[in-house]
């Protein structure tokens, strides 16, 4: 979807190399890539370990780096919608006078996610996993209000600022409805491409785009390198050592200290907070805080003095850092997280052929099942209120190794880490802090970020919070139930009697949840567990025999792809029920 223009390298890699930023086009090469778009290639056997881009953080796009900075700053607009708004300023207000435009002229918009297709285009994914669990082919209203929120910025700023208002984007006629959804549209879409091109930088840059970086095409399960940028940096200024803000908020936190001590040696006299001024911090501590401070100044001044090449601080930089071995003509594939092709799309605009991390989640279709069989929604409700909570802790303790959490590594983990970050976005605007929580210790320190996703699945989670029993009615990739989707069926299948017989012991008698996805009930729940996956089946059939009308072709294949991939699912576990 989202492809950079072959005549825009050569001005891509002069913004690189003027920033200082480090490529070494003798170990590779940018071309064409066979999956669309350009990508990047070996020219020669590179080892493990070769950094193959450093670039400092001055140069990636951000909206903390951008022309609007401060304004954005003024108005506590954070995030991909803060992004989104420097962006539209950068290439339609500033445009040439802009230091970034070499670089950001590469990055072009135009294609809508699914939510924001037509009607008739939304057909190729109804009933789809996408459409069911994700809800996305349903507009975010985040992404209408931050649409709302950049055309009231930018009038505000053209009144009190004289600054033009970003022409074809924000310039709307509230009077004229077709120019209004005509210039959402250009927004979403601006959203929809950088959301493919997003990188988590730290707490100061937050999302941004980072020129070289983005080129390179993702690989579900073997990627060669990674992206690596120090998080924890100061959200004030993007200091990674001290910074005057560091140093204040030491300094008042040592006055809270000196306050505490004060009080506990004279209990009985309340100091009020303007007494705190006066409380004196000890001398050695402000002159220990302000050491560190000067050593660092005094480093700067050492480095700007010299004649020899600046090193680059890599505390300062973002790296893309090979993790294997290439050979010479390969190409080199960053990873963008364990994203299954629902998340692909929504936030990248492709999918993949034979897509690991695929789920088909069979919770509606498991829904209407039972709405349509009076005799079943009685033990329906008994599950959903109490059966499904009393078998999932049985569960935790039968199979404690088996327990299914959806952790960020899940692989139907609906909450699809970002990585090259976003969402099952499909709120691919408001999305904030794509932080992998699992980040193990080194990426705690730096943060090991695949371009970041925000895919936040608010929908999912609401789904989640109100009906948990629906959460795990999952097919994997391999074709292969979820216990839950199990025993679900399994309690659907059994006889009236064996059903009030559970209920009446579920709680005093735990283990008798075992029954629920024994070997000897497949016949029985296997039946029903086809039911509901023939249903399905039958809309991905429905799905599939309807024809874009807007779309791209390459937008209409991802849809088809996606369809293909989640009867192929279905396929296998039809199979492995052998009914
Ligand atoms: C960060 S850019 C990668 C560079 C891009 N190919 C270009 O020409 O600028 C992400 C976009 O590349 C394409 N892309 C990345 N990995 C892909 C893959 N495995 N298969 C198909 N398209 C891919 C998609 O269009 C995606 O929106």
């Amino acid at each position: 979807m989202s492809s950079t223009d072959h005549a825009d390298l050569k001005d891509i890699l002069e913004f690189v190399a003027q920033a200082e930023g480090t490529f070494p086009q003798d170990l590779c090469e940018v071309r064409e890539s066979p999956l669309g778009g350009v990508g990047v290639f070996a020219k020669s056997a590179i080892p493990e370990g070769t950094t193959l881009l450093q670039l400092p953080k001055s140069a990636v796009f951000s909206a903390s780096n951008s022309s609007i900075a401060n304004l954005l700053h003024d108005a506590q607009i954070d995030g991909v919608l803060a992004l989104n708004i420097a962006f539209i300023y950068e290439t339609t207000v500033f445009r040439e006078t802009s230091h970034w435009t070499p670089y950001l002229k590469s990055i072009t918009a135009g294609a809508l996610p699914p939510a924001y297709w037509n009607d008739a285009d939304k057909l190729l994914l109804q009933g789809t996993t996408l459409d069911t669990l994700f809800d996305a082919l349903t507009p975010q209203e985040e992404v209408q209000s931050g649409f709302e929120i950049a055309i009231d910025l930018s009038e505000t700023w053209n009144k009190e600022f004289g600054l033009a208002i970003p022409q074809g984007y924000l310039d709307i006629d509230i009077n004229d409805m077709d120019d209004v959804r005509r210039k959402f549209h250009k927004f979403v879409s601006v959203a929809y491409a950088l959301s493919a091109r997003v990188f988590e930088i730290d707490a100061f840059h937050e999302s941004a785009l980072v020129p070289i970086a983005d080129l390179f095409n993702h690989h579900v399960v073997r990627p060669d390198l990674h992206f690596v940028s120090q998080y924890d940096v100061c959200d004030l200024c993007g200091e990674a050592g001290m910074c005057k803000h560091m140093l204040a908020e030491e300094i008042e936190a040592a006055r809270d200290e000196e306050e505490l001590r004060e009080r506990s040696r004279s209990p009985k006299v309340e100091k009020n907070r303007s007494d705190k001024a006066d409380l004196a911090i000890s001398p050695s501590v402000i002159s220990l805080l302000e050491k560190d401070l000067a050593e660092e100044l005094d480093e700067q001044i050492r480095e700007q003095s010299t004649d020899k090449p600046k090193e680059l601080d890599p505390e300062e930089c973002v790296d893309m850092t090979l993790s294997r071995d290439v050979e010479a003509g390969e190409e080199i594939f960053n990873s963008y997280g364990e994203l299954s092709n629902v998340f692909l799309l929504t936030r990248y605009g492709f999918t993949i052929e034979r897509n690991p991390y695929d789920i088909v989640h069979l919770g509606a279709q498991a829904k209407e099942h039972i709405a349509n069989n009076e005799a079943l929604v009685e033990r329906a409700e008994w599950w959903a209120n109490t059966g499904f909570e009393l078998f999932a802790n049985w569960f935790k303790v039968a199979f404690p190794e088996e327990e299914h959490e959806h952790t960020e590594d899940c692989d139907h983990d609906h909450d699809e880490e970002h990585e090259h970050t976003e969402d099952c976005d499909h709120d691919h605007e408001e999305d904030e802090e794509d932080q992998d929580e699992d980040q193990d210790e080194e990426q705690d320190e730096e943060n090991d970020e695949e371009q970041d996703s925000e895919m936040e699945n608010d929908d999912e989670e609401e789904q989640e919070a109100e009906e948990p029993w629906l959460s795990e009615l999952e097919v994997d990739y391999t074709g292969q139930a979820t216990p839950a989707l199990i025993a679900l069926c399994t309690l659907l299948s059994m006889k009236e009697e064996d059903v009030q017989a559970l209920i009446k012991g579920a709680e005093q008698e735990p283990d008798s949840f075992e029954q629920l996805i024994s070997e000897e009930n497949m016949a029985t729940s296997g039946a029903v567990v086809r039911d509901i996956a023939l249903a399905y089946k039958e809309k991905l059939d429905k799905a599939a025999s309807h024809s874009a009308s807007e779309i791209s072709a390459e937008q209409a294949e991802c849809a088809k792809n996606l369809v293909i991939a989640e009867s192929a699912i279905l396929e296998k576990l039809l199979e492995s029920l052998q009914l």
